[in-house]
């Protein structure tokens, strides 16, 4: 059973289609990387799914639920914009007034292990106005934390970090995700960090789903290939298609042999040593997902 699952979800603001006729599947213990530039409606379709805005049209359904469904309300965690925290009080504090406020049982328990959850344990008595903002960033998710979610919807919470606090918060999905079974539904233009912890990928542009792919099917549809140069690149070339049989040789406009279909660099260095070809520089060329998404976006996306 899936986490989520939209279909032909749409949002219209006056006269424009924010979101368009979007399909989405989340599958139950995914990290899903929701994928799109400023605008793109990444923002807007997350609040449809935390039933926070009504869609115009298309249906959302949580773990098989209708999303209003109370139920199944409680078990969805959000950080969509900033979290609501009172900068005078310790960040214990605020989760216990947030525990008491939605009614937990035993707050000041969960209050603890809620900050144990995303490492904030140790700055349990500092005041929110003194957190880095990536702590503020994991206090707002130790606080979606409290309710005991299956599903924790993220709006860009990587937006405005420093690599440090990337890192840490990177940490923290992949540990809720791994360790707890969570679903995450995570947003954000920055795609490289995303791409260390996604295993699904929604890719959206100006309201329209462009791809979803998950982490697997990605390699697989990357187009790897070993960079060979070699003097005399079109005899070596020749001997490599007709000794090793890779599915295409290539040269490249400088002259390099790009191998595609063929992983296995030793040989080929073997198959051009033996043969007289001196190798000055082999090795396999990955394109990385920056590349792949950009290709897909029609540029850059972290505009
Ligand atoms: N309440 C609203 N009324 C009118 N237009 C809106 C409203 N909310 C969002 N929009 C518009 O919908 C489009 C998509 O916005 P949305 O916030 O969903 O995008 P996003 O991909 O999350 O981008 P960002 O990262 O900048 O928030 C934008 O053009 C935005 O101006």
């Amino acid at each position: 059973m899936e986490a989520i699952r939209a279909t032909g979800l749409c949002k219209r603001y006056g006269t424009k289609n924010v979101v368009d006729n979007l399909d989405i599947v989340v599958p139950k213990g995914a990290i899903y990387g929701f994928i799109g530039r400023n605008g793109s409606g990444k923002s807007t379709t997350q609040k449809m799914v935390c039933g926070l805005i009504q869609p115009s049209a298309g249906e959302i359904q949580l773990f098989g639920k209708p999303v209003l469904d109370t139920q199944v309300r409680s078990k969805i965690g959000t950080l969509i914009e900033q979290p609501g925290v009172y900068p005078n009080m310790s960040a214990y504090e605020n989760l216990v007034l947030q525990g008491l406020s939605i009614g937990v049982h035993h707050p000041r328990k969960k209050a603890v292990e809620s900050l144990e959850l995303v490492g904030l344990g140790k700055s349990a008595r500092k005041k929110a106005k003194n957190l880095s903002l990536g702590m503020k960033q994991r206090l707002g998710i130790a606080i979606a934390m409290l309710g005991q979610p299956e599903l924790l919807v993220l709006d860009e919470p990587i937006n405005g970090l420093d690599p440090e606090g990337i890192m840490d918060l990177r940490q923290v999905i992949a540990r809720l995700n791994q360790e707890l079974g969570i679903t995450i539904f995570i947003s954000s233009h920055i795609l490289g960090e995303l791409s260390k912890i996604a295993t699904h990928y929604g890719i959206i542009k100006e309201g329209k789903l462009i791809q979803q792919i998950s982490s697997q099917e990605l390699a697989d549809n990357r187009r790897d290939f070993l960079y060979v140069k070699v003097p005399n690149n079109r005899e070596a070339a020749a001997l490599i298609m007709e000794q090793l049989h890779p599915e295409e040789c290539t040269i490249s406009p400088n002259d390099e042999i790009h191998i595609f279909g063929l992983k296995d660099t030793a040989a080929v260095n073997k198959l051009l040593s033996i043969n007289g070809f001196s190798v000055q520089e082999i090795f396999l060329h990955q394109q990385d997902l920056e590349e792949y998404f950009l290709n897909l976006m029609g540029g850059d996306c972290s505009a």
